[in-house]
C-alpha cells in the first residue's frame, strides 16, 4: 500500500489511495463510460489486474522547467510543481531527473542557455526522459539507461549543446544519449526537429525479457509501464492466435507488431510517424522476424483505401490516441470484415463512443479488459475484444399500419449511399412487415433523431404533406454565443431557384463558450438549419461543410464530437386521424460532448 503524501502531485492524483480501491475506481470509470450507450448494455468488464511494480515504473517523463523547478504543470495553470520526490519514475529516469535538477540549480557557464530556464533568460522549456532497457541478458531493468532530450524555445550553439550534454552525463551513468529539440509554437512538449548532441541517438529496447527488441529514439513513444504493457501484449497475442493476417493501426515503434510477427502472423503495421515504424521494420530485419510489412501514413486514409480495393483482414488491432478514431475509419474496419478486432484505448469515453458505432456496423465488444497502466494516476487503459455480431435493431418511436418512426442513429444515411456500409432504410426494412418501407424525408448521415418512413410507397404522400406544414424542432450546438432568440429569414438556393426560407431559434444554454440552441425550420430545405445558422456567424459545431474548421478540430480533440451537432428532437404532425407528436431524447454521443465541454 502507498501511504498518503503531504501534497498531491498533478501526475499522481490517486497516490495515497489503497491500490485495490484505485483499481476498483478504474474499472468503475470504464463502466460509467459504457453506461450511456444502449448498444453497450451487455458488455462485461474484467477486474483490473494488479500492476507490478506499483511504484518506480514510469518509463517516460516529460518534465517542464520553470526557474530551478523541474516537474509538471499544476492542473489548469502554467505553474510548475517540482516533482523532486516523484515515486513513480523508473529508477534510471529518476536519477537523470535529479541530475538535471542539480544543474538547473547551478548551471555550468559554458552550457549557455541550454540548462537555464526560458523564464530566466535561457532557452530550456522542458526535458523529455525516455527509459531504454535491453533486457536480453541481465533481466528487466538490468541495463536501464535514458535518452535525454532538452526541449528548447530557441536555437543554441553547438558548443553550448555539447557542454550541456557533458554536464548531464558526467556523474550520471544512466544517461545513454543526449539531444536537443526546438519546440516550435504548438502545445506539445517536443517539436518536429530533434538534433542529436551526444551518444548513439537510438538504442534497443524491450518491453519484457524474451520479447523482440524495438529501436528507441529520442522522444519516441513507449508504454508507461513495462510489466503491464507486456501483460497486455500477451493477452492480445493469445487472442489473435491463428489469425494469419493482422492489420495493426497506430503501430508506433512496433513493439506489438514485432511480437505478433514473431509468433507467426503476417502483420501489416500502419503508423503516421515515419521514423518509429521504419525503425520497427529495421528491428524486424535485424532479428530475422519475417512477415512484417509497414505503411507510413494516416490510418483512416490507409484503411479506407484498403476497403475500397475490396481487401479483407483476419484481425485488426488498433491503439489510437485519446481522441479515438473517426467514423470513416470505423466504417472501413467493418468493411474489411475482420473475424476479430482488438481496440486498445487510453480514454474509455471515446472508446465507448466508437464501440457503440462499431456495434451498429456489426462488430460488437462482448468483454472489456481494463489495465492499470499508470498506477497512482487516474488513467485507465482498456482493451476491447470485438467480434462480428448482428447490429442491434433500429429504435422505433412509433409504428402503425402506414407509418414507422425511428430514432435515427448518427453516421448512417437515411437511404443507402456508397460511402456508408449501412443505412437507416436498410435497418427499417429489417423490421417485421416493413420490407417495402420508403422514407418520408431524409436526415443527413451525421444527423440523429426523429425520422419518418412510410410502410409502403403509396403511404408517403399524406405524411410528406403533413411534414411540410408540421412543426419540426432540432437541437444544435453552434459556435459562439448567439442572441437569446432569433429568426433567420434568408432565401436558400435549391435546384437553381432561390426559395424563401425561415428558421427560428432559441438559446437553451451556453456550454464551453458555445450555444446549445433549439432550431425550428419553417420549411425543410436541404441543410436549412446548417446553412441558416452559418449565415449569421454561428455555424454548427462539427459541420465540415458550412462550419469553422479550427473549432471543429478543437471539439473533436477535446469534446469527442465526431459529427455535426444536430439532432431532430421533436416533430408534430396534424394528421387526418388527429395530432401525432414524435420525440427523441438527447443521444448518448451528444450527451458525452456536452458533458466533456462543461468539464473543460
Ligand atoms: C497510443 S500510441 C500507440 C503506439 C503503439 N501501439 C505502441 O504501443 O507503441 C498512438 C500512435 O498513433 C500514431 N498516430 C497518431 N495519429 C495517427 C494517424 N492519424 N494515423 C496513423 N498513426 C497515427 C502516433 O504516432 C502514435 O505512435
Amino acid at each position: 500500500m502507498v501511504m498518503a503524501s503531504e501534497h498531491v502531485c498533478p501526475g499522481c492524483p490517486r497516490i495515497g489511495v489503497v491500490e485495490e480501491t484505485q483499481r476498483a475506481e478504474k474499472r468503475a470509470q470504464v463502466e460509467h463510460a459504457l453506461q450511456r450507450f444502449a448498444e453497450l448494455a451487455r458488455v462485461t468488464i474484467d477486474e483490473v489486474p494488479r500492476a507490478e511494480p506499483p511504484l518506480r515504473y514510469r518509463t517516460r517523463a516529460k518534465l517542464m522547467v520553470q526557474g530551478t523547478s523541474l516537474g509538471l504543470f499544476r492542473e489548469g495553470t502554467h505553474d510548475v510543481v517540482d516533482t523532486v520526490d516523484c515515486p513513480v519514475l523508473a529508477p534510471a529516469v529518476h536519477e537523470v531527473a535529479a541530475r538535471v535538477r542539480a544543474l538547473l540549480d547551478d548551471p555550468p557557464r559554458d552550457a549557455g542557455a541550454v540548462l537555464r530556464a526560458s523564464d530566466r533568460g535561457g532557452a530550456l522549456a522542458a526535458v523529455d526522459l525516455r527509459e531504454v532497457v535491453d533486457a536480453g541478458v541481465a533481466g528487466l531493468r538490468g541495463h536501464a539507461s535514458v535518452l535525454v532530450t532538452f526541449a528548447l524555445d530557441r536555437e543554441v550553439s553547438e558548443r553550448e549543446a555539447r557542454a550541456a550534454a557533458d554536464a548531464v552525463r558526467n556523474g550520471c551513468a544512466s544517461v545513454a544519449s543526449v539531444a536537443i529539440n526546438l519546440r516550435g509554437r504548438g502545445p506539445q512538449v517536443l517539436g518536429a526537429e530533434t538534433r542529436l548532441v551526444w551518444g548513439p541517438g537510438e538504442l534497443r529496447d524491450r518491453i519484457a525479457p524474451g520479447a523482440p527488441w524495438t529501436l528507441a529514439t529520442h522522444g519516441s513513444f513507449v508504454q508507461a509501464h513495462r510489466g503491464v504493457a507486456a501483460a497486455m501484449h500477451d493477452a492480445i497475442v493469445a487472442a489473435l492466435e491463428g489469425a494469419p493476417r493482422v492489420i495493426e493501426l497506430f503501430a508506433g515503434s512496433g513493439a506489438l507488431a514485432l511480437r505478433l510477427a514473431s509468433s507467426g502472423a503476417r502483420v501489416h503495421a500502419i503508423e503516421a510517424f515515419a521514423p518509429a515504424i521504419e525503425n520497427a521494420k529495421r528491428a524486424a530485419d535485424a532479428q530475422r522476424i519475417g512477415g512484417l510489412s509497414i505503411e507510413i501514413g494516416d490510418a483512416t486514409a490507409a484503411l479506407v483505401a484498403m476497403a475500397a480495393r475490396g481487401e479483407r483482414a483476419d484481425a485488426i488491432v488498433l491503439d489510437p490516441p485519446r481522441r479515438g478514431v473517426p467514423p470513416e475509419l470505423r466504417a472501413a474496419i467493418a468493411a474489411l470484415a475482420p473475424a476479430r478486432v482488438v481496440y486498445v484505448a487510453c480514454d474509455p469515453e471515446t472508446l465507448a463512443r466508437d464501440l457503440a458505432h462499431l456495434a451498429r456496423l456489426g462488430l460488437a465488444a462482448r468483454r472489456l479488459s481494463p489495465y492499470d497502466l499508470m498506477p497512482q494516476s487516474a488513467h485507465v487503459e482498456t482493451i476491447a475484444w470485438l467480434e462480428p455480431s448482428a447490429p442491434p435493431p433500429v429504435r422505433v418511436l412509433h409504428e402503425d399500419e402506414r407509418l414507422i418512426v425511428i430514432d435515427k442513429d448518427p453516421h448512417e444515411p437515411t437511404t443507402p449511399h456508397p460511402e456508408h456500409p449501412i443505412s437507416a432504410l436498410a435497418r427499417v426494412r429489417a423490421l417485421p412487415g416493413a420490407e417495402h418501407a420508403v422514407p418520408v424525408h431524409r436526415l443527413d448521415a451525421g444527423t440523429s433523431g426523429v425520422c419518418l418512413f412510410a410502410r409502403r410507397p403509396e403511404h408517403v404522400e399524406p405524411f410528406a404533406r403533413a411534414l411540410a406544414t408540421g412543426r419540426k424542432r432540432y437541437l444544435a450546438l453552434v459556435r459562439g454565443v448567439t442572441h437569446g432568440k432569433g429568426i433567420v429569414r434568408r432565401a436558400l438556393r435549391e435546384e437553381g431557384r432561390d426559395l424563401p426560407s425561415t428558421t427560428r431559434f432559441t438559446r437553451r444554454a451556453i456550454v464551453g463558450g458555445h450555444s446549445l440552441v433549439r432550431a425550428a425550420p419553417d420549411e425543410g430545405r436541404t441543410h436549412q438549419i446548417r446553412r441558416h445558422l452559418a449565415s449569421i456567424g454561428h455555424p454548427l459545431l462539427g459541420d465540415a461543410r458550412y462550419g469553422h474548421a479550427p473549432s471543429n478540430r478543437h471539439l473533436w480533440e477535446r469534446a469527442a464530437l465526431d459529427r455535426p451537432f444536430l439532432h431532430c428532437e421533436r416533430i408534430e404532425l396534424a394528421l387526418e386521424s388527429g395530432p401525432l407528436v414524435l420525440e427523441s431524447g438527447l443521444p448518448a454521443d451528444l450527451a458525452l460532448v456536452l458533458e466533456r465541454l462543461s468539464r473543460s
